[in-house]
């Protein structure tokens, strides 16, 4: 605990997954899963792992982000940050100067989310637990200090977040007991990418079926017979009873996103995801409204840059997931603010973790709000995405379609060495020999 960190370096970590349209969406057309992978160095054995995800291109303006964020956190005590983590995130989050980029949004704001993340790491190392079990253990009240209430208190105040977390404390043993032995209900979105085939939508489907999965999520929004060809394909595929998704990742206007919906209607998915525009909250308001009829809710958050939206989100009723992004949110504590709003206004936390290394992170935060927030499982799930777990030291364990609580000390997110060298950007093997070519 005592460590003072001596270092911070950063990497632009990118894998070609646009090759075979791993992760490909309406607007997303071509992703390469990336990261700006944060290493912590400190004065004693310990190293604190964090990143953030990206999608290629640009990674290196996050990367630069980050460099200049360093500054802020090179020298500190562990000790010294943890004990007044709320003032901490504010020294990052509402720099004088660099505020300007922000204030908390855009690359600034993944920057945080990278550092952050690899501080939380660090601490959950230096006391030999999974980030999940630290904070878990927490008290509330070491819980709510680590949470910047700025611009939330006319939603939820220190006070009544405190009081959340004293009511969940009953029944916690058995509730941590449950997810070891059961794990964190998922869902999977790696059976359907819009760039993948009819073919290989139903075998991935059929595949997933027999590995025990029953929630599905389909990329939606480029062509309207498209979407509805395969959401009926997928529909047939997994039968009445098993739970589809779709997601449109921003691709519509508010009137074309109810007349497009309606039109999928018949294929009975619970939601609509990120129908428009990431920041129109009245728009969603109104989808939401138009939806329920058909028994489909909105849900979004995994561009919803910071806590200040998510607050407006759920007071203008504008969604009914909620989908929290490990990297999008400033890290842990930011997360820690949404999960107990939504909490407050009744609406289910569902994250987002399509992306690399965010299943790993998530499965953190979502088993800590079971445990200690919403003490609920019902119309609740994580998602998970099938890729590039190999490239941590410690990968998500899905046994099931649940997450498995990770066990390992820290935030799951450290990559292997070897990964790193080999997808660094430009410079990795991966990247020269594909030039080459
Ligand atoms: C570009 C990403 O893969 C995106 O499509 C992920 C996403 O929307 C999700 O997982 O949900
Ligand atoms: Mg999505």
């Amino acid at each position: 605990m005592l460590s003072v960190i001596r270092d911070l370096t950063v990497k632009d970590v990118r894998f070609p997954t646009s090759v075979e349209q791993l992760g490909s969406d309406a607007m997303h057309t071509d992703p390469d899963y990336s990261a700006a992978y944060v290493v912590l160095e400190t004065d004693c054995n310990l190293r604190g792992f964090g990143l953030t995800f990206t999608l290629g291109k640009g990674t290196e303006i996050v990367v630069c982000a980050v460099k200049a964020l360093a500054g802020l956190v090179v020298g500190k005590c562990l000790r010294e940050i943890v004990s007044d983590f709320r003032g901490f995130y504010r020294l990052l989050s509402s720099d004088s100067q660099m505020r300007w980029l922000g204030p908390e949004k855009g690359v600034i704001h993944l920057a945080t989310a990278a550092v952050l993340n690899a501080v939380w790491d660090l601490w959950a190392r230096a006391e030999g637990k999974p980030l999940w079990k630290l904070l878990v253990d927490m008290d509330p009240k070491q819980i709510v200090s680590c949470i910047d209430f700025r611009y939330i208190t006319d939603a939820l105040t220190e006070e009544e977040a405190l009081e959340i977390l004293v009511k969940a404390q009953e029944g916690k043993q058995q509730r941590e007991h449950q997810m070891l032995m059961e794990g964190y209900p998922a869902y999977t979105t790696s059976c359907a990418w819009i760039g993948y085939s009819d073919q290989l939508l139903q075998q991935l489907c059929t595949d997933a079926l027999r590995s025990g999965w029953t929630k599905f999520k389909v990329k939606v929004g480029a062509d309207l017979e498209d979407d509805v060809r395969r959401c009926r394909l997928i529909r047939e595929t997994i039968g009445p009873n098993n739970t589809m998704m779709i997601d449109a990742n921003q691709r519509w206007d508010v009137a074309e996103a109810i007349e497009w919906v309606s039109r999928l209607a018949e294929f009975k998915p619970l939601w609509i995801e990120e129908p428009t525009s990431p920041d129109d909250i009245l728009g969603h308001a109104t989808i939401s409204k138009a939806l329920a009829p058909y028994g489909i809710g909105v849900a979004t958050g995994e561009q919803c840059h910071n806590r200040v939206m998510f607050k407006q989100f759920l007071q203008a009723a504008a969604l009914q997931f909620v989908q929290i992004d490990a990297c999008r949110l400033g890290s842990v504590n930011e997360n820690l603010a949404v999960l107990l709003m939504a909490h407050k206004f009744k609406v289910p936390v569902c994250p987002h973790a399509g992306g690399v290394g965010l299943c790993e992170l998530m499965q953190h935060l979502i088993l800590f709000d079971y445990i200690c927030v919403s003490v609920s499982l019902s119309n609740r799930m994580c998602e998970f995405v099938d890729h590039l777990h190999e490239h941590f030291t410690s990968p998500v364990v899905i046994q099931n379609a649940c997450y498995m609580p990770p066990k390992d000390p820290g935030y799951s997110c450290e990559m292997f060495e070897s990964s790193v060298r080999r997808h660094q950007f430009p410079d990795g093997d991966v990247w020269r020999l594909d030039m080459k070519k």
